[in-house]
């Protein structure tokens, strides 16, 4: 059985909604997101695989995954390096820039180059709001993470793909097939044509309400709840399936289409 998919609306609707009634904030919401991240990261790539982590960043919120993603895999052992062409003048990212540039990670011009001497890339280009042909300076990076043998490792979509339909039918995009993804909160639709290895990782912590301990028999002997980031009212309202996290794990691995294993 599949995990319920997530369209571009509802996923940005379900943000915005975390974000107002919620009562989360942007940065919380970007820091559970990147620190999902660099947790699959660990898992696909663990260091012995070697340290050079090369982060491609787009210039909104999926880029803010993959600099917050930097920050983990620094403290984790790594060597993040991180590409970043189109910086963002907004204060949120500025500071996450500012803590990188405090871990002294690399800032780099040069993508061909900067792929050429790292054992992995992590994908934060494009997230659910990507729509159209993929705009400078983007389209040779796109070309060069679906050319290159080094693995990668998409945040919540393959950069260039449609959320809704998947890669595009020709052009950039067409024969980028990342070997991860990890979808943030819930797989889009797009999962459908994805073939590697799939996660699913969080955004914000649960509200563990009455119901729920009830819903889950929770006492002191029994064992914590594996439902995690979002409440069940807000699941229930979007209509998708928050899968069963392990023990302090932020990323639960999935069948490739979002099957469940
Ligand atoms: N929306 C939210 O509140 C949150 C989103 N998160 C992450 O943010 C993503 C969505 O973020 P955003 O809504 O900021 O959007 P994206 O990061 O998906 O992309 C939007 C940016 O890409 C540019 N862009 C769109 N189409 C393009 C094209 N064809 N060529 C070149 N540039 C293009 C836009 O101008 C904009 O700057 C999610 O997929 C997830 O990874 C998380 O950080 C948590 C919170
Ligand atoms: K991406």
């Amino acid at each position: 059985m599949a995990f319920k998919t997530l369209g571009a609306k509802a996923a940005a609707a379900l943000d915005r909604e975390l974000m107002s009634t919620g009562a989360f904030s942007i940065d919380q919401l970007m820091e559970l997101a990147g620190l999902s991240v660099s947790q699959a990261v660990y898992r696909v790539h663990p260091i012995h695989k070697g340290r050079r982590v090369l982060v491609a960043v787009g210039p909104g919120n999926n880029g803010g995954d993959g600099l917050v993603a930097a920050r983990h895999l620094r403290h984790y052992g790594y060597h993040p390096t991180v590409y970043y062409p189109k910086r963002s003048k907004n204060e949120l990212y500025q500071r996450l820039a500012k803590q990188l540039e405090d871990l002294d990670v690399p800032f780099v011009d040069d993508f061909p180059k900067a792929l050429s001497s790292a054992d992995h890339v992590v994908d934060a280009i494009f997230g659910f709001s990507f729509s159209g042909e993929v705009r400078e300076p983007f389209p040779a990076v796109i070309n060069a993470m679906a050319e290159t043998k080094i693995p990668v490792t998409s945040v919540d979509a393959p950069s260039s793909w449609d959320i809704e339909e998947g890669p595009p039918k020709s052009g950039v995009g067409s024969n980028f097939h990342p070997n991860f993804l990890i979808s943030l909160t819930a797989p889009k639709p797009l999962v459908k044509h994805f073939k590697g290895r799939h996660f699913i990782g969080g955004r914000c912590v649960p509200k563990t309400s009455p119901i729920l301990f009830v819903f889950l028999g929770t006492t002191d002997s029994s064992p914590p709840p594996k439902k995690r980031f979002v409440t069940p009212a807000i699941a229930a309202k979007y209509d998708f399936d928050v899968p069963e996290y392990e023990g302090l794990d932020q990323v639960v691995e999935v069948g490739s289409g979002g099957q469940k294993l």
